[in-house]
C-alpha cells in the first residue's frame, strides 16, 4: 500500500502550474497574477483635498477662532474632475470638493464643517494647519512602483489596485477548469423518481462544489454508466475543457469498475490502495494528448470527499501558481475514544468546539461509515489518527484539521 505522503507527492510532481494567460481585468478574479504589476503614474497622482471644504493658504488662517472669525473671499470652485489649474493667492479662499486637484499657492483645507460654507466670502472659524486634508501625489505608490508582485492571489482588493493603476489587461494563471464526472449504474438526478437498487448521484455536486470552494471552476459533467466505452467517450468529449478531470466510482474490486477498465490499458494511470481511512482505493494518472491530470476518486461519498480535500486541493493549488502547504492542523482533546484500523491514516469526521477559556474539543460525530454523508455534512473538521494508533483514549490530544 502507498502511504498519503507518497501518493500526494506523485500528484504533486506530475501536474504543472497552468501557463501565463492574458485575460481581460474583468476575468481576473480568483486567478493568481503572473506578472509584477507596476504603476505608471504617482497614485494619487496629483495633490489632492481629502474633503470637501476650502483651499487656502494656512498663514492666512493661523488666528481663527470661534471668537476671532477669519472671512475670506472665494475667488473660484473646484470639483474633482476639473483640469483647469487653479491658483490661490494670499487671503483667498478657493471653494474645493473631495478628489479635487489642489489649486497651485493653497497649503491647506478647511472642511466646510470648520465654515459658514459660503460661496462668495467665507468665514473660518478654526485654524486649519499646514497640509490639513490634503493628500500628496504618490503618497500611496511612487511613479514605477510595483504594486503587486507575481504569484499574488486576485481578490477583490487586488483587482481593484490592478484597475486604479490603469491596467485593462493582465497576465494571471488561470482558474483551473476541472470537470467532475461520477460514474455507477445506480445513480439517478436528484430531483427524478428513484427506481429499485438506485440512488441520487450526490459525488458530482458535491465534488464540483468543492472545486468550486477551492477557487478553481468546476464542471460537473453528470453520471456515466458502469460500461467503460460510455466513460470513455464521455471522458474524451469533456477533455477539450478540461485542465483536470475528477472521476468518482469504479475503482474498487468489483466485476463492474468502469473507470479501473478503462482507463488502466492506457498506462499513465496507476490505481493503488493508499493507507488511509476512509479513501482507501485511489487512481490517478494523465489522459488525452495534452496529458491532462485525472483523479479517480472512490466513490463512497466520504471517501470521495476526503480524498478531494487531501489530494485534489492541493494539486488544484500548484496548478493556480499557490503555494502549495500542508493542510493547517490544531490540537484538540478527543471528546470519546477514537478506533483506526492498523497501518492507515485515519480521517474521522468530528466536531470542532471551543469552550470559553480556547480549550479546542473534537466531538466525533456519529456515523463514521464512508457512506455516511449526512453525518459528514454534520461536521466541520477531521481528526487525523496517524497510522500506527489504533486506540485514542478519551482525553487524548489528536490532531485536527478544520474544514
Ligand atoms: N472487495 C472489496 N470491496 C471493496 C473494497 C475493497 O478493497 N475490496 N474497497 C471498498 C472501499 S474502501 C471503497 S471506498 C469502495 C470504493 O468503490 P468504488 O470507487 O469502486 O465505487 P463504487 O463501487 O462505484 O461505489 C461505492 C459506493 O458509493 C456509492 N456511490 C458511488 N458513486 C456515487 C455518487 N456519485 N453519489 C452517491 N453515492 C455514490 C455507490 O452506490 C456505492 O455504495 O469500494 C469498497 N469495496
Ligand atoms: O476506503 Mo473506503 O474509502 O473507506 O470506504
Amino acid at each position: 500500500m502507498r502511504s498519503v505522503d507518497e501518493h500526494l507527492a506523485r500528484i504533486l510532481n506530475t501536474v504543472r502550474t497552468l501557463a501565463p494567460l492574458e485575460v481581460e481585468l474583468e476575468q481576473a478574479l480568483g486567478t493568481t497574477l503572473a506578472e509584477d504589476v507596476s504603476s505608471p503614474v504617482p497614485l494619487p497622482p496629483f495633490d489632492n483635498s481629502a474633503m470637501d471644504g476650502y483651499a487656502v493658504r494656512a498663514a492666512d488662517v493661523a488666528e481663527a477662532g470661534p471668537d476671532s472669525p477669519v472671512v475670506l473671499p472665494v475667488v473660484e470652485d473646484v470639483a474633482a474632475g476639473d483640469g483647469t489649474l487653479y491658483a490661490v493667492g494670499p487671503g483667498l479662499a478657493t471653494r474645493i470638493m473631495t478628489g479635487a486637484p489642489l489649486p497651485a499657492g493653497a497649503d491647506t483645507v478647511v472642511p466646510v464643517e470648520w465654515t459658514d460654507g459660503g460661496t462668495a466670502s467665507v468665514t473660518i472659524s478654526r485654524a486649519a494647519p499646514r497640509g490639513n486634508a490634503i493628500r500628496s501625489a504618490g503618497e500611496d505608490v511612487r511613479s514605477g512602483e510595483v504594486v503587486l508582485t507575481a504569484g499574488t492571489p486576485i481578490g477583490s482588493a487586488q483587482l481593484g489596485i490592478l484597475a486604479g493603476a490603469g491596467r485593462k489587461r493582465v497576465l494571471v494563471r488561470p482558474r483551473p477548469r476541472v470537470v467532475v464526472l461520477s460514474t455507477g449504474a445506480e445513480l439517478v438526478e436528484p430531483g427524478s423518481q428513484l427506481g429499485a437498487g438506485q440512488i441520487w448521484d450526490s459525488n458530482s455536486f458535491m465534488l464540483t462544489a468543492a472545486v468550486r470552494e477551492a477557487g478553481a471552476d468546476g464542471y460537473r459533467a453528470g453520471s456515466v454508466t458502469d460500461d467503460a466505452a460510455h466513460f470513455l467517450d464521455q471522458l474524451d468529449a469533456q477533455l477539450v475543457r478540461a485542465d483536470a478531470v475528477i472521476t468518482s466510482g469504479g475503482v474498487s474490486m468489483g466485476a463492474y469498475e468502469p473507470v479501473k477498465e478503462a482507463l488502466s490499458p492506457l498506462g499513465t494511470v496507476i490505481f493503488e490502495k493508499v493507507a488511509m481511512q476512509p479513501g482507501m482505493p485511489q487512481g490517478f494518472g494523465v489522459v488525452g494528448e495534452d496529458q491532462v491530470p485525472i483523479f479517480t476518486l472512490p466513490g463512497n461519498p466520504v471517501s470521495s470527499f476526503v480524498s478531494f480535500v487531501l489530494f485534489v486541493r492541493p494539486a488544484l493549488r500548484k496548478m493556480a501558481g499557490l503555494p502549495v502547504e500542508p493542510p493547517a492542523t490544531v490540537q484538540a482533546v478527543a471528546a470519546k475514544p477514537l478506533r483506526s484500523p492498523k497501518g492507515r491514516r485515519s480521517f474521522l469526521r468530528a466536531r470542532l468546539v471551543r469552550d470559553a477559556d480556547g480549550r479546542a474539543t473534537a466531538v466525533p460525530v456519529h456515523g463514521q461509515g464512508s457512506h455516511q454523508l449526512a453525518a459528514l455534512a454534520t461536521a466541520n473538521a477531521l481528526v487525523i489518527v496517524p497510522e500506527d494508533v489504533t486506540d485514542v483514549p478519551e482525553g487524548a490530544t489528536v490532531e485536527v484539521m478544520p474544514l
